[in-house]
């Protein structure tokens, strides 16, 4: 019974999440990078929910769920958790968000994830916005977040840097194959980056341009780039 209860309410968000045809931009880089930064910025001048799929599972281990020594597990490893527990936890927070453009940072870390996450919800990123930084600088900073996480200590810091070549670089590959990737030099000061952010999210000409709802920028942005 409770299966099929469970099928029943994963088949009613999937559906709900399809109507609503969300706006998402994937945030993607290495460890450190400065997503999470530059996000908090872009939240505040363009109105969209940003959701650190990180942020997610750590709230997950800390609500005291039945996966949360798993997550854990898995997190102070360097691993990618199942497909399936973060999609959940996206789908949800996408769905009580009550808004409909979506900042998902952090995720999809492999083929699996980018695979799973559109068969499920058949929602496809309307681009990738790819932090570009050298394992040097997002070592410095991962040492000196002082967040208290787990995975900031050298040696996970370096599994991370493992699985981000080797499983996330081939996601950001393939959206590059099909002309979704804005890539952003991050090694420069906060500032200077989200200079170049916004110029992806902001529309260059200003008299011409003011005014545009946010859907039309991106169609704008993406035509100059095919
Ligand atoms: N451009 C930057 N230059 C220097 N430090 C930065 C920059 N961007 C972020 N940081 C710092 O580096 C650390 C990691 O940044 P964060 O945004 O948490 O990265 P990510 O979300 O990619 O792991 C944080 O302590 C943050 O304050
Ligand atoms: O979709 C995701 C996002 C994060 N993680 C796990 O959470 C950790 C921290 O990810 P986060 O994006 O918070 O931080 P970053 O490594 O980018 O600094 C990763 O190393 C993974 O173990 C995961 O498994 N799937």
């Amino acid at each position: 019974m409770g299966t099929v209860v469970n099928a029943a309410n994963k088949e009613e968000a999937n559906r709900s999440l399809a109507d609503l045809n969300p706006t998402v931009v994937f945030v993607l880089g290495g460890p450190g990078s400065g997503k999470g930064t530059q996000c908090a910025n872009i939240v505040q001048h363009f109105g969209f929910t940003h959701l650190s799929a990180g942020d997610l599972l750590r709230a997950e281990i800390k609500s005291g769920s039945e996966n949360g020594t798993m997550i854990s597990n898995m997190i102070k490893e360097g691993k990618i958790v199942p497909s399936e527990v973060t999609i959940k936890l996206l789908q949800k927070a996408m769905l009580e968000s009550g808004n409909d453009k979506f900042l998902i940072d952090g995720f999809p870390r492999n083929e699996e994830n980018r695979s799973a996450f559109e068969a499920v919800t058949k929602v496809e990123p309307s681009f990738v916005l790819f932090f570009d930084c050298s394992e040097e600088e997002m070592e410095r900073r991962l040492l000196s977040r002082n967040q208290g996480r787990e995975d900031d200590n050298i040696e996970t810091i370096r599994k991370r840097f493992k699985v981000f070549l080797e499983s996330s670089l081939p996601v950001i590959e393939y959206y590059n194959s099909k002309g979704k990737v804005r890539k952003i030099d991050a090694g420069r000061p906060v500032e200077e980056v989200y200079e170049s952010v916004k110029a992806i999210f902001a529309p260059k000409d200003e008299k011409i341009d003011a005014g545009r709802p946010v859907e039309e920028v991106f169609e704008l942005e993406n035509e100059k780039a095919d």
